[in-house]
């Protein structure tokens, strides 16, 4: 993990990788205890809400051709630190009070992992194949379309 800081476009791509690949879209249920509002409508106590994640992390204001995957997006010009627009705007672990209680947890594995496979394979289009199709499957969660892959041991 010590290695982590000189590594920003790897945490980069990671960034990407959860917003196109965002598990909880529609997050979870909530129930507001006391008359409220959002964005001037006005929202009864006990009122089941859904803030939704992915209305967020599509957003083409804070996320240019949000279709396209493009970790440089999270970047800025001097390719070491982060635009913090991007970055304000990654919510997967949602906000608040009961954002995930495991993002921590969550973000250093998916580090390790994800760095751990690069170092050992070459991941890559088997032959006579094509590139995944990334258009998502919505469910309670979000999974991708399936697709193959040719893993290749590096050493
Ligand atoms: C990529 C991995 C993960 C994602 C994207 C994720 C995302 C989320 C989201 C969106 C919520 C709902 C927050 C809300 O109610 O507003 C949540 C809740 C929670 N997550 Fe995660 N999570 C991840 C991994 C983990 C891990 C590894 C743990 C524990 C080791 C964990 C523990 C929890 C707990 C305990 C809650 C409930 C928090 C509360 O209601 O106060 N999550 N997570």
């Amino acid at each position: 993990m010590a290695d982590k800081t000189n590594m920003p476009y790897t945490s980069a791509v990671l960034m990407e990788l959860q917003r196109k690949a965002n598990i909880l879209p529609f997050n979870v249920m909530h129930k507001t205890l006391a008359d409220t509002e959002v964005a001037n409508l006005p929202i009864p106590a006990n009122t089941t809400v859904l803030a939704q994640i992915s209305t967020v992390l599509d957003d083409p204001e804070a996320f240019p051709h949000p279709e396209r995957f493009n970790p440089d997006r999270f970047l800025n010009a001097d390719g070491k630190t982060f635009n913090a627009t991007a970055v304000d705007h990654l919510v997967p672990f949602s906000l608040g009070k009961r954002q995930c209680a495991g993002e921590s947890l969550a973000r250093m594995e998916l580090f390790l992992i994800l760095v751990a496979l690069m170092q050992r394979y070459t991941f890559s289009v088997p032959k006579g194949g094509q590139l995944p199709d990334m258009t998502p499957v919505y469910g309670g969660t979000q999974f991708p379309q399936p697709y193959q892959c040719k893993i290749t041991l590096r050493h």
